[in-house]
């Protein structure tokens, strides 16, 4: 992990910038592969599964006997502990819908606003290092608490054409209408565009790799809507001497074992909490199965020693971490400082792995500094928000002059129009 030692303002962009793969490289390789599954459809998601997945399909669509034998081979535990997270983060959405409020503005005008769910949405689930079925919760839950009629997801397939068994039951228990085992750059492609047997849908959701992010973003050009780019997992850890090493070194290691392009940054004002959490990240590092993957990304990762938590704070929202960990004294009134994060962990019996499974807020968060624009998942996602009015005509007369004068003031006659007929009527 590269070291800043009292960086001066000048370093903050190159000690804040993130692992990118070569930029100009991924959009042309990205936009090729969803130009071909546009003409091509399921033929050419046949053929860069083949690529890049590594396995011939006959068939994408995951069928009811699949999903049923899959149910049967995950272990009781599990099943529980999946329906345990799905409990509490069903708890924590079912918060988020709005009343429908009806705002008499004059009288005789009525004004209101009602959350519609999106009809097709379709889930993007990842899989190339790790088979998410946690983000099939996050994603489908929602979904289904905003009334989504049809929830797609694709994920992709294992070296046996397969899904991972837990990712078809989240899938059945959050009331995922079809599932295909598609992945990458191909899926969004496929549900952006649609295909023989995959529906195109209006809005997908998701967080992958840089392909699958840029992918997402791609397709918006063509009119699709998406959640966000979510991409690469990021970690950021703001300790003070209250801090505890080995928790600390413990989540920085949560998100660098997600992928090489993974990037966890430490900003401390300790320097004994610099060398201690250095130490055990060498400590824990040896013992993780995805230790390849971990020191990958912790070579793209941080970390940074100010001499004060003001600073520490101030680079904290420069840097708009998706997740931020607050592992100091009055973490509490830390958070209030804190404008630009996907997610807070305050205190240090808050670790970032019970945000990704089962607290109950949504693990599919902003990364790459869009948390300074970006929300994470949440029911508003899949919602549109229709507006209504229905005026009486007392109403009308009301506002009639105001609306008249305005419309002949843009130079708008019909307008004007449509009102003063209504008056005369
Ligand atoms: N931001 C969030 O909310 C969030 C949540 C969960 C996971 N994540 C991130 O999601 C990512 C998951 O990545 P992953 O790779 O494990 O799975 P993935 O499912 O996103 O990507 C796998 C797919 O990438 C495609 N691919 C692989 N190499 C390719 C190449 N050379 N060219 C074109 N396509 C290629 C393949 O089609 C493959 O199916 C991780 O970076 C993780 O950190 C982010
Ligand atoms: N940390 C990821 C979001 O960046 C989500 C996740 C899923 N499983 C484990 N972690
Ligand atoms: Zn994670």
């Amino acid at each position: 992990m590269k070291k800043y030692i009292n960086p001066s303002k000048s370093l903050w962009p190159e000690m804040l910038s993130r692992p990118v793969l070569d930029n100009t490289s991924l959009k042309e390789r990205v936009a090729e592969v969803l130009k071909e599954i546009k003409a091509g459809g399921d033929e050419a998601v046949k053929k860069y599964t083949e690529k890049f997945d590594r396995v011939v399909l006959e068939s994408f669509l995951v069928t009811q006997d699949e999903i049923k034998l899959a149910v049967a081979e995950i272990s009781k535990d599990l099943k529980d502990a999946i329906e345990l997270a799905a409990k509490n983060i069903r708890l924590f959405h079912e918060k988020q819908t709005a009343k429908v409020e009806i705002v008499e503005t004059r009288p005789g005008i009525k004004c209101w606003r009602k959350s519609v769910g999106i009809e097709k949405v379709g889930l993007y689930i990842p899989g190339g290092s790790a088979p998410l079925f946690s983000t099939i919760l996050m994603l489908g839950i929602p979904a289904q608490i905003a009334g989504c009629k049809e929830i797609l997801l694709c994920s992709p397939p294992n070296k046996e054409g397969k899904l991972h068994p837990a990712i078809l039951f989240a899938a059945q228990l959050v009331g995922v209408t079809r599932i295909y085992k598609i992945g990458g750059v191909q899926a969004i492609g496929a549900m952006a565009y649609g295909t023989g047997t995959v529906p195109k849908v209006y809005k997908i959701f998701g967080p992958g790799n840089q392909f699958v992010t840029c992918a997402k973003q791609m397709v918006q050009e063509d009119g699709l809507a998406i959640d966000m780019p979510a991409g690469p997992s990021e970690v950021c850890v703001l300790a003070d001497d209250s801090a505890i090493p080995a928790f600390v070194a413990s989540d920085l290691l949560s998100q660098a074992e997600h992928g090489a392009d993974s990037q966890a940054i430490l900003i401390t004002t300790a320097q004994s909490i610099l060398q201690k959490v250095e130490a055990e990240l060498e400590k824990q590092l040896a013992l993780l199965p995805r230790k390849a993957i971990a020191e990958k990304a912790l070579a793209n990762s941080k970390l940074i020693l100010v001499p004060s938590i003001e600073e520490a704070i101030e680079i904290a929202n420069e840097y708009a971490s998706e997740h931020l960990i607050l592992a100091c004294e009055n973490a509490e009134e830390v958070a209030e400082k804190i404008v630009n994060a996907g997610s807070i962990f305050i205190g240090n019996y808050s670790p970032e792995s019970v945000g990704d499974y089962a607290s109950g807020t949504n693990h599919t968060l902003p990364t790459n500094g869009y948390a300074r624009a970006y929300s994470g998942v949440s029911v508003d996602s899949f919602i549109k928000k229709i507006t209504y009015q229905k005026l009486t005509q007392q109403g009308l007369q009301l506002i009639a002059s105001p609306v008249i004068l305005m419309a002949e003031a843009e130079g708008l006659r019909a307008h004007a129009n449509a009102v003063n007929i209504r008056l005369n009527a």
